[in-house]
């Protein structure tokens, strides 16, 4: 459900934004607005250009054409130091969670306080402590390191991590993979709770439909642009989940139903053998 007033000006705003990396262009004229406290998911098969969307929106990737605004700003207007200061709005989870393999736990969560805020060890503790017991983890963890951890503990980590600075957006690349069903339920529930909670505005690129369909109240899909012709749109699907279930784009219902269709002969194609379809 889009409950957010279409009237409401973006937090996000991303216009004909294009993305290329030599001869490789990866991002081509994508436009999406994200109000205020809505949570988006950015799906498409590997190598579509989510984590480069996801990158180009904090600045951290230059657009080659277009632009992105965060709160009516453009980013290409801000000098380096005021694009620190825009990323601290900011809270990311990565998919690997990357925390510091070296730091305790309590480190790892207290180190965005640390480097940005003025404030001491013990505080930024307190605040650490307070944001793992959120995400369900307890206090004792503080003193372990990464590598002691399970990686749904981790990944909690990281949400921790991203929650201490009280961000106004979240960007999660992939919460959920590599973990079970179950631990998957465990972050998309942590990752609702978090919006409810702290009504941030939520960007999560995901392979996880499940999770899609769970977090989302819109969907967007990007689709490779080495499998387009020039001109045609490389965003395929821009609506909420029911509707996704309904798309009749048969590129977008494979993929909202982990169907191969004709990639299957296209490998066997590429590696020199005759056509087959699974099953046959
Ligand atoms: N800094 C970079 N320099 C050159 N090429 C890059 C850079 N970052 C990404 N790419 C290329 O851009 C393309 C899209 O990468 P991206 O990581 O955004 O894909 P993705 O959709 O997130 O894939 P996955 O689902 O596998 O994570 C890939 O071909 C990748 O090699």
């Amino acid at each position: 459900m889009i409950d957010t007033p279409s009237e409401a000006p973006p937090l996000i705003g991303v216009d004909a934004l294009g993305v290329r990396f030599g001869d490789q262009a990866v991002l081509r004229d994508v436009s999406i607005d994200v109000p205020r406290g809505q949570t988006l998911a950015v799906i498409g098969e590997s190598g579509c250009g989510k984590t480069v969307l996801l990158k180009t929106l904090i600045g951290l990737i230059q657009p080659t054409h277009g632009a992105v605004t965060f709160d009516g700003q453009r980013l290409s207007s801000h000098s380096d130091r005021e694009l620190t200061q825009v990323r601290t709005r900011f809270g990311f989870v990565f998919q690997s969670a990357a925390l510091f393999d070296s730091m305790t736990i309590a480190d790892n969560v207290a180190f965005p306080l640390r480097e940005h805020r003025r404030i001491d060890r013990e505080e930024a503790y307190g605040i650490a402590r307070d944001r793992l017991i959120e995400v369900g983890l307890r206090p004792d963890v503080m003193t372990k390191k990464p590598a002691e951890l399970s990686g749904g503990m981790r990944k909690r980590v990281g949400l921790a991590r991203a929650l201490v600075m009280d961000p106004e957006v979240l960007l999660y690349d992939e919460p959920t993979t590599g973990l079970d069903p179950i631990m998957s339920d465990v972050i998309n529930e942590l990752i609702l709770r978090t919006r409810n909670a702290h009504g941030v505005t939520s960007i999560v690129v995901t392979h996880d439909m499940t999770s899609a369909k769970k977090l989302a109240d819109r969907i967007v899909m990007l689709y490779p642009l080495a499998r387009l012709d020039d001109g045609q749109p490389q965003m395929i699907f821009d609506g909420t989940p029911k509707q996704i279930d309904r798309s009749d784009d048969p590129r977008v219902s494979q993929f909202v139903r982990g169907e191969a269709g004709d990639r299957i002969s296209e490998i066997a194609e590429k590696s020199g053998q005759k056509g087959t379809r699974s099953g046959e």
